[in-house]
C-alpha cells in the first residue's frame, strides 16, 4: 500500500509553483470534442490522473488525444462515438462534461448516471434541465443517461436553481453549437468557468457574459481547434498557501493568481498570516500564533469548498474557537474524524464545525477521504507531534502534481513510500538501479 509519511516540525520556505488548475482543464479537454475541424492544442496541463481519465473518454468517443510535456492535443474532427461508460465516470464525476459536446455534436449522448460520492450525493439534474430547455429528450435508466435531440439543440433560457459549476460548463458547451440565443441565468462565476469561455471563443463561439451570473451564447454552426493555455490552479495554490501559514513559513506561490484567491487571502489574514502580492504569486508567511476565525463555503467568489479541509487543518492550530459551516456539499466533512485521530478536538454540529484550538497534533495513521482532505492530512502532519502515515493515495493523484516532492523541495520531511514492497525485493531493484 502507498502512503505518504510525514514527520512535523520543519518550517516551509523557498518557492513552489504552481500547475494548470484540474478544475479548468477537465472541462477545456471536454470541449474540444466540439471542434469538427483542425486540432485543439491545450498547455499547462497538469500529469494528474483525472487528465489521464478524462483523455481516455474522449479516446473511447473516437477522438485522438495525445499528452506530453504538460500538452494535451486533440483531434476530434473524425464522427464521434456517444457512449462514456461506468468505468470512467465511476473513477471521475466530470466524464459527464463530455455530454453537453457530444449533444451538441452528434444529436446523442449516452453517459453512465454517476453515483454519489464522499462528499455528497451530488445529482446532475441542473445539467439535464438545461439539456431539456434546448429541445432533447433526456431517459434515465439501466445506469445510464440517454439525452438524444432531433436536428439541433434550440437556443434558449436556462434558470440554475444553484449556481452548479458543472451544470453551467455542461449547458454553455451544448449552447454554442445549438441553433439560436441560449440565456444561462444564476450561473457559476468560477475562474474556471471563464477559462472556458475563453477557449471556446478561440473556437469561434459567442459566450458573453462569464464571469457573471448572466451568460448570453449564441450558437453557431462550427467550432475549430484551437491553442488554450489553463490558468494556474486556485485550489492547489491555497493549500500550498496553507502549508506556508502553518507552519510558520515563508513560501512564494509562483503563479497563484490573487484574484481567483480573494476570499481565502481575506480569511487567513483575519487569521494573522501575512500574504504579500509579488510580481509572479503570492509571498505567504505565516504568523506565531493563528486566531480562530468563522469560514462558510459558498459558490464563488465566496470561500471554496475545495479549500475546506485544508482551511480545517490551519484552524486546528489557531487559538480559540472556530466554526466552519458547508453549504455547498451536504457531506463533506469525513475527514473531521481522521482529524480527530490527530488529537483534534473538534465537533460537527449539522452542516457546521467547531474547531477548540489550539490543538496538540499528534501523528497517526490516517486514511484520505478526498483529494483535499488527502493534502489537508498532510498539511497537519506537518505540525504534529511525530510520525504521520496517510494512505488512501489515489485521491491525492486526482488532483495534485508530486505534492510530497514540492512540500520536501520547501524543506519538509515527507516522503511517499510503497509498503508492500519487500524489503529484499526493494534492496535487488536498488542494487539494480
Ligand atoms: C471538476 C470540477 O470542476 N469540480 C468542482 C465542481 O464540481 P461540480 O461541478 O460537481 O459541483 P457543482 O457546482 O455542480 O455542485 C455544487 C452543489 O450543487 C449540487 N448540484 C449540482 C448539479 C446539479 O445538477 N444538481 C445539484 O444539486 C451538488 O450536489 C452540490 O451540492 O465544483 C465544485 C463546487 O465548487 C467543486 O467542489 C469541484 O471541485
Ligand atoms: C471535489 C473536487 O473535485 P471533483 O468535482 O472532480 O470530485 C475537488 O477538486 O476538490
Amino acid at each position: 500500500m502507498e502512503k505518504i509519511i510525514v514527520r512535523g516540525g520543519k518550517r516551509l520556505s523557498g518557492t513552489v509553483k504552481v500547475e494548470g488548475a484540474k478544475n479548468a482543464v477537465l472541462p477545456v479537454i471536454a470541449a474540444t470534442l466540439l471542434a469538427s475541424d483542425g486540432k485543439s492544442i491545450i498547455k499547462d496541463v497538469p500529469t494528474l490522473s483525472d487528465v489521464y481519465t478524462i483523455n481516455e473518454v474522449l479516446r473511447n468517443l473516437n477522438a485522438d488525444v495525445a499528452f506530453h510535456d504538460n500538452q494535451v492535443t486533440v483531434d476530434a474532427s473524425r464522427e464521434l462515438l456517444e457512449e462514456a461508460p461506468f468505468e470512467y465516470v465511476r473513477k471521475m464525476r466530470a466524464s459527464v462534461l463530455v455530454m453537453g459536446s457530444l449533444l451538441a455534436r452528434n444529436g446523442r449522448a449516452r453517459v453512465a448516471l454517476p453515483g454519489g460520492c464522499a462528499i455528497g450525493s451530488r445529482p446532475i439534474d441542473q445539467h439535464l434541465k438545461g439539456f431539456e430547455a434546448m429541445g432533447a429528450k433526456v431517459k434515465v435508466g439501466n445506469g445510464f443517461i440517454d439525452a438524444e435531440v432531433e436536428g439541433r439543440l434550440k437556443g434558449a433560457r436556462v434558470y440554475l436553481d444553484f449556481p452548479s459549476v458543472g451544470a453551467t460548463e455542461n449547458i454553455m458547451m451544448a449552447a454554442t453549437l445549438a441553433e439560436g440565443i441560449t440565456i444561462l441565468e444564476n450561473v457559476a462565476k468560477e475562474p474556471e468557468i471563464v477559462d472556458l469561455a475563453n477557449l471556446l471563443n478561440k473556437m469561434g463561439a459567442k459566450v458573453r457574459g462569464a464571469g457573471t451570473g448572466t451568460m448570453r451564447i449564441e450558437g453557431v454552426d462550427k467550432l475549430y481547434g484551437t491553442e488554450h493555455t489553463i490558468i494556474p490552479d486556485r485550489i492547489e495554490a491555497g493549500t500550498f498557501m496553507t502549508a506556508a501559514a502553518l507552519t510558520g513559513g515563508n513560501v512564494l506561490v509562483q503563479g497563484a493568481v490573487p484574484e481567483h484567491l480573494t476570499s481565502l487571502i481575506a480569511k487567513m489574514e483575519e487569521m494573522g498570516v501575512k500574504i504579500l502580492e509579488e510580481e509572479d504569486g503570492l509571498r505567504v508567511i505565516g504568523p506565531k500564533t493563528l486566531k480562530a476565525i468563522d469560514i462558510k463555503t459558498m459558490p464563488h467568489p465566496g470561500f471554496p469548498t475545495d479549500m475546506q479541509s485544508q482551511m480545517m487543518a490551519l484552524l486546528l492550530r489557531a487559538e480559540g474557537t472556530s466554526m466552519i459551516t458547508e453549504t455547498v456539499f451536504e457531506n463533506r466533512f469525513m475527514h473531521v474524524e481522521e482529524f480527530r485521530r490527530m488529537n483534534a478536538n473538534i465537533k460537527i454540529e449539522g452542516r457546521s464545525v467547531i474547531v477548540n484550538g489550539p490543538t496538540n497534533i499528534q501523528g497517526a495513521e490516517v486514511a484520505a477521504t478526498d483529494l483535499r482532505a488527502a493534502a489537508a492530512l498532510i498539511l497537519t502532519g506537518l505540525v504534529a507531534d511525530g510520525i504521520t502515515r496517510v494512505t488512501e493515495l489515489k485521491h491525492l493523484d486526482r488532483g495534485y502534481v508530486n505534492f510530497h516532492g514540492k512540500l520536501a523541495s520547501l524543506g519538509a520531511d515527507v516522503e511517499r513510500i510503497n509498503e508492500d514492497v519487500p524489503a529484499e525485493t526493494k534492496k535487488i531493484a536498488d542494487l539494480n538501479a
